[in-house]
């Protein structure tokens, strides 16, 4: 054991002197950089005499400017290397690995951390990067007979003992002897800390299904269906480094998108990349995305806000019509549906747009359809719109002529600006010795009108080139109809639903994916080929139509999807299994965590009694109270008892409490009840990140990230009864990391009441 501790001092001051060293190179190379920068022109002898000398000045600022990049990158370089020797001094590595491989003699010890470290010389591994080949056999392997691959091929060889390390600010605490997986001591101890306001690292406790998930790089699309707090957020994130490292040469960090469920995942995850020495991958969401595609001519709804409406707005009449259009327009059939509209297109139905241009009629509709489908009809679609296209902007260059001498631009041209006429003197300048044809103030007059024209005519000409001379919004009601003819009478109310909201410039949100897939497949889309990953986090709240959707957009990216049906927002959601379902590809690869990690075991033992298959939950061993289920006759009388219980824990030095409700209206309702007490964040969908303390939020801005305790706002049955409101429930008492209450102002749900009463602690209020 002294050995270990020396070694560590060792590795600590050889970490020092590098650090030093390498600041001195780094001053170097900045000064270098800066001198470059400051001589820069001093260095290079400008002639332009002639084509020869220009040649030379031209190389010369060529030469200078390599120089200078080239210090610039070597100056990047080593600020990372400065970074990375940083984290190496605050713990240089977490595993040792004794490994004997085939045809050796003696077993080696590999030590592994976040990063690698070379000896002096460069000869040897003093620390092994988690994410080499050789450090997957830590996380996969028991004391025994191993397998690895290389990029070589399988390596084989036997596992000698494995150790683990602790240490604080570059020193060396502790270390554990485990001949297991990664011992649950060492993973318990990192559960057991508190929850923060952004996501953690976890390389040195990644669990063998885990590491299999972080690894896997054989399939198109990586599926990981997982318990809630089973790390499948922890996964992508890992597994977004993990790629970045393997394939350092080829990839980088802008090259990788995170589809996340709103702003304060985002924010809550986007320290994890930097904290393993990469830098962020772009995050997205599918709602900012929709936006950012449509709101230039709709009010875009977003998934939250058909959320609420779901769960509020039974009482409404248009609530059945609504629910018929959600389910259907989310489904794969709707798409399929779709793509047979599409192709019935080829020879007809296409409607399109008359041009206009200052209230008079440039082209008529009838005219650009008849030109459309007097194309030769085996010329793909979108082929036919560039020819249509062309010819509508060799008609507009008629008009444009013709508009010339209308009274408008005489009108123009007499308000016409000092800059603009200087502009338009200094061409006729410039060309005097071609002007013999005009007198100077016509040839003025000219120009000036053609300027108005082109100017006016622009805004047209760049709405026919993209397209936008095709009537989606016609062509989607279109369809929509020949669903109530062909398919179900029954749609007749969704189609007039949809259409009127469509008139009223408003988006609904199951609406704009298939309106945005029809649009595309006709009009041609720009495909994003520079992403080579889509990561796809709480991947249950997209419907199959959105997850098919993006495989359109991306179609070089490899997939990530991570997920738990069991915490679907929506009930029309893709759950289940996608691969089954079609939605991806069937050599689409599924992983399933069982075990949960996040919360302690009482609270997990509760939790998953909501489920309809208990078993399917693995809860990590960790001891903590059980949870405690309050029942009051109203809500008035909650209201001290939840004080009292939000003291406790800040007593209990636990920082974070969330106080988690069904919906926004709910949330507003306890922040109001309860800020006048203490200071209490309101956290809305706007939020992009929330600060550590008590903060009150519905459940489905909850998503994905944890607190140290949770309050379950009301857990009565008015709150949670349909088969939805089960897993909202079920999604609330998951965020709690250490101890979860709920209230319950009236009668308790009907999903919690058959839970065994030995697995929480009951309070009646009077
Ligand atoms: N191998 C591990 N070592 C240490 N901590 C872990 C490990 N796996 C998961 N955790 C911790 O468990 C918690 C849950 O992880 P994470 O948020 O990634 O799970 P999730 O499956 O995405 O959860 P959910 O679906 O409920 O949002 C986090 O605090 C994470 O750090």
């Amino acid at each position: 054991m002294q050995y270990e501790y020396e070694r560590a001092a060792y590795i600590h001051a050889f970490i020092r002197t590098k650090q030093a060293m390498l600041k001195d190179q780094l001053e170097g190379v900045s000064g270098d950089e800066m001198e470059l920068k400051e001589t820069f022109w001093e260095n290079v002898t400008m002639n332009f005499s002639n084509s020869e000398d220009a040649q030379e000045t031209i190389s010369s600022i060529r030469q200078q400017a390599e120089l200078l990049n080239e210090r610039e990158r070597s100056g990047e370089l080593m600020k990372k290397q400065m970074r990375t020797l940083r984290r190496l001094a605050h713990s240089p590595y977490f595993g040792r690995i004794d490994l004997k491989e085939e045809g050796e003699i003696h077993s080696e010890p590999l030590y592994i951390g976040l990063a690698s470290l070379m000896n002096e010389t460069e000869s040897e591994f003093l620390i092994y990067d988690w994410r080499a080949p050789i450090s997957s056999v830590y996380y996969d392997w028991e004391v025994g007979p191993i397998s690895y691959e290389a990029p070589a091929g399988t390596i084989k060889g036997e596992l000698n003992g494995k150790r683990q390390y602790l240490f604080k600010r570059g020193e060396l605490q502790a270390l554990f002897d485990t001949s297991l997986a990664i011992g649950d001591d060492r993973l318990k101890e990192a559960l057991s800390h508190e929850a923060s306001t952004q996501m953690k690292t976890i390389v040195s406790t990644i669990q063998k299904e885990q590491n299999q998930a972080i690894r896997d790089e054989k399939n198109r699309f990586l599926v990981v269906q997982g318990v809630a707090g089973s790390g499948k957020t922890s996964v992508a994130m890992q597994r977004a480094a993990y790629l970045l490292f393997r394939h350092r040469d080829q990839l980088e960090a802008n090259q990788l998108i995170l589809f996340s469920p709103n702003q304060l995942f985002s924010s809550y995850v986007a320290t994890v990349l930097p904290e393993l020495g990469e830098e962020n991958m772009t995050q997205l969401t599918f709602r900012g995305y929709l936006y950012k595609r449509l709101s230039n001519r709709y009010e875009v709804e977003d998934g939250f806000h058909q959320l609420e409406y779901l769960l509020r707005g039974k009482n409404d009449q248009l609530y059945r019509t609504r629910m018929v259009s959600i389910k259907t327009k989310s489904s794969q059939v709707f798409k399929e549906r779709l793509d047979q509209f599409i192709a019935g297109l080829q020879d007809k139905g296409i409607p399109f747009k008359t041009i206009r241009f200052r209230e008079q009629i440039l082209l008529k509709r009838e005219d650009i359809q008849t030109y459309f489908y007097c194309l030769d009809h085996t010329v793909s679609l979108q082929n036919r719109l560039r020819l249509t296209a062309e010819w509508i902007l060799k008609e507009l260059a008629k008009l444009e002529g013709k508009e010339r001498t209308s009274d408008w631009v005489e009108q123009q041209r007499e308000l016409t600006d000092k800059e603009t006429l200087l502009e338009i003197r200094k061409i006729i300048e410039k060309n005097r010795e071609n002007e013999d044809l005009f007198e100077e103030e016509e040839r003025q007059q000219d120009l000036l009108s053609r300027k108005i024209v082109q100017e006016a005519f622009q805004p047209v000409k760049n709405q026919v080139k993209s397209f936008s001379f095709i009537d989606t919004e016609s062509l989607y009601e279109q369809f929509l109809f020949d669903e109530v003819h062909q398919v179900d009478k029954s749609f007749t109310a969704v189609a007039l639903y949809t259409i009127n909201e469509l008139k009223n410039g408003r988006m609904p949100y199951e609406d704009a994916t298939p309106f945005l897939y029809l649009q595309d497949r006709i009009k041609g889309i720009k495909v994003n080929r520079s992403i080579k990953h889509v990561f796809i986090d709480e991947a249950q709240d997209y419907s199959s139509f959105q997850l098919i959707y993006l495989q359109m957009l991306y179609p070089v990216a490899k997939f990530t999807i991570v997920g738990d049906y069991s915490q679907a927002l929506y009930t029309h959601s893709s759950s289940k299994n996608v691969i089954e379902k079609g939605v991806l590809p069937d050599q689409a690869k599924q992983i399933i965590f069982r075990k949960s990690y996040r919360s302690t075991k009482p609270i997990m033992m509760f939790a998953r009694e909501l489920l309809p298959d208990p078993g399917a939950v693995e809860p990590f061993e960790r001891d903590g109270l059980k949870p405690t289920v309050i029942e009051a006759m109203d809500r008035s009388s909650t209201i001290e008892p939840m004080k009292n219980q939000i003291e406790q824990m800040l007593d209990k030095d636990l920082a974070s409490i969330a106080i988690i409700t069904k919906t926004a209206i709910e949330a507003a309702d306890a922040h109001a009840r309860l800020s006048e007490w203490m200071n209490i964040q309101l956290v809305s969908e706007d939020h992009h990140e929330y600060k550590e303390g008590v903060v009150v939020l519905p459940v489905y801005l909850a998503k994905g990230i944890e607190f140290d305790s949770v309050i379950v706002y009301d857990a009565s049955d008015s709150q949670y009864s349909t088969d939805q409101e089960r897993y909202h429930l079920y999604t609330a008492c998951t965020r709690a990391m250490h101890e979860l209450v709920l209230f319950s102002q009236g009668s308790l749900s009907k999903w919690l009441k058959p839970i065994h009463t030995h697995l929480y602690s009951k309070e009646a209020l009077s």
